[in-house]
């Protein structure tokens, strides 16, 4: 059963048309990315899908609530189910490293040992410094680290590795396989780097032109032809 199914999904600000018709489903322990050029409507699509964007037209269903006829208890039920990185992460100026994780673990309520998070996330030596004072790559691990105490069922990531070196790209990789393998979590993220597409996601949407041209698993694309999924992304997107 899919845990997130989208039909004919269309948002426009003002005049502006993004989406034009998108579907999209996802099943429990699916990695899939979003991609497309800036400004395609990939952070538009994800935040629908977090319950923080309204829509025109179309039906979201997520954990089997239709997003049009939710009631206040129902969402947030579904909401306790995702946990999501948005872009700017400028957020928490006045707290450290150390209390923000202990602030969203009883937030949470969440039986992640904190001091495995630390390890895991190499933030030993940013414990005591104020989130505001990190470099942008270290606030996105930090805000990674903080999605990932929840233990969701639903990770949604907009561009998760953005800035980071190769090493944390490496680790936050590791660290999204690893939580999806065990937890059988579904994973949706957008991306500009097709390279983290072929390697670690099982399935692509390309939205284009306001709508969902390609949704396919990388192994399909992989044998239809494509040496590389950038390959296929540069001879099915226009500049
Ligand atoms: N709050 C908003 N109000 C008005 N227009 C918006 C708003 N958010 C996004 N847009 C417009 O919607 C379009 C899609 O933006 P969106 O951020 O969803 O694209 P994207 O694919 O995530 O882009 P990028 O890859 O550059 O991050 C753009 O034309 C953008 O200017």
């Amino acid at each position: 059963m899919a845990i997130i199914s989208v039909n004919n999904l269309q948002k426009a600000y003002g005049a502006n048309i993004v989406l034009k018709g998108i579907d999209f489903e996802a099943y429990a322990g699916e990695v899939i990315g979003v991609i497309g050029k800036n400004g395609a409507g990939k952070s538009t699509f994800l935040e629908t899908l977090m319950t923080i964007k309204g829509y025109d037209a179309g039906s979201v269903v997520l954990f089997n609530y239709d997003l049009k006829n939710i009631t206040a208890n129902q969402l947030e039920k579904v909401r306790k189910n995702i946990s999501v990185v948005l872009q700017p992460t400028q957020f928490y100026k006045t707290l450290k490293v150390g209390e923000l994780l202990k602030l969203f673990k009883s937030y949470y309520q969440s039986p992640v040992d904190i001091e495995n998070i630390i390890e895991d996330f190499k933030l030993e030596p940013y414990r005591k410094k104020y989130f505001d004072k990190l470099s942008g790559g270290w606030k996105q691990i930090v805000s990674l680290a903080i999605a990932f105490l929840s233990e969701p069922k639903l990770l949604i990531l907009d561009e998760p590795t953005t800035g980071l070196d190769p090493h944390m790209r490496n680790l936050i990789w590791s660290y999204i396989k690893n939580y999806n393998e065990r937890t059988e979590g579904t994973v949706i993220l957008t991306t500009h780097n097709m390279d983290e597409v072929e390697m670690y996601c099982d399935k692509v949407m390309l939205i284009n032109n306001g709508v969902n041209e390609v949704f396919n698993t990388t192994s399909d694309l992989l044998t239809s032809g494509y040496k590389t999924i950038n390959e296929f992304y540069l001879k099915n997107v226009e500049i």
